[in-house]
């Protein structure tokens, strides 16, 4: 029997990425090497967990992957093609992100309807089947319809965030980037919108990078984990081996400075 290899649906290769920072009028300009190297592979279906401290360049992946920023070094690789060959519609179809804020990645003058009707309209869905998927994605995010054409700034922060993850998901991408989807809501709505996300993950077979320095959370919802510090993945493995055997001291550092109650449990 011939042994598949995977077909990975995300593949980074060797992407490095500074910024060089002007100085003032007696300053000179500094460079900050944000990204050195950074190789992952997610498998189809799977979740990475993407962890490290502020300021180890989580974000600047997370918008290289999603086409926003350029390497300087190296490629991003969706299915197969480079992000940056893609164009705007095609990549959104396949890669969607869901931000930290929810307000501020929702349009206030749009009402939650408009909001999930705009990629539809983009993507020239068939008009008569557009208000339909609209209404019945609400209902898998568990957001209620009859609060269709209120507005962000009438709502909480995790309706807000159902909001945006019904938005990435309704033109079905394969792949989500959630870069620290929960970390400025309420405790007791953060664990919903992870248990959301895993549910949605099942349903929509998604593949998904999760970024968060909450190595809880991570453990909660990830199949793989990636550290990263100063701009490098520092070990990466699977959920199961890097939290029975951390291999590298950083994350040692990090795990005993987390607590770790989760499984099953509120996170
Ligand atoms: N547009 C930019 N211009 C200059 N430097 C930047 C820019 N974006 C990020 N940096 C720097 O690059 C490094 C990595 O930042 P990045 O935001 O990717 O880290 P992060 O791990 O996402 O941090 P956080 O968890 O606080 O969001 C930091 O030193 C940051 O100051």
């Amino acid at each position: 029997m011939s042994r598949q290899t995977p077909d990975p649906i995300l593949d980074i290769r060797h992407v490095s990425r500074t910024y060089t920072i002007s100085g003032g009028l007696l300053k000179p300009a500094r460079r900050v090497r944000a990204l050195q190297d950074v190789s992952i592979r997610l498998e189809r279906g799977q979740t990475l967990g993407l962890v490290g401290e502020s300021g180890c360049g989580k974000s600047t992946l997370a918008s290289i992957m999603l086409g926003l920023n350029r390497p300087d070094n190296g490629e991003v690789l969706i299915n197969d093609q480079p992000v940056l060959s893609l164009g705007r519609l095609e990549r959104s179809r396949l890669i969607q992100p869901v931000f930290q804020d929810p307000y501020s990645s929702l349009n206030p003058s749009f009402s939650v309807f408009d909001t999930l009707m705009q990629p539809l309209c983009i993507h020239h869905l068939h008009a008569g089947e557009r208000a339909q998927k609209v209404l019945s994605m609400l209902d898998k995010v568990g957001f209620p319809r009859r609060l269709a054409n209120a507005y962000p700034g009438e709502l909480s922060g995790g309706q807000c965030q159902r909001v945006a993850i019904a938005r990435a998901l309704i033109l079905n991408p394969p792949l989500l980037i959630c870069d620290e989807p929960t970390s400025a809501l309420d405790v007791s709505v953060q664990a919903q919108v992870i248990n959301l996300l895993l549910e949605l993950k099942q349903e929509f077979r998604l593949s998904m990078v999760f970024i968060s320095h909450n190595l809880a959370v991570v453990e909660h919802l990830a199949d793989k984990v990636c550290v990263m510090y100063q701009g490098q993945v520092v070990e990466q493995a699977s959920r199961q081996a890097l939290f029975a055997a951390p291999g590298h001291e950083y994350t040692r550092k990090l795990l005993s400075a987390t607590l770790l109650p989760v499984s099953g449990a509120r996170v």
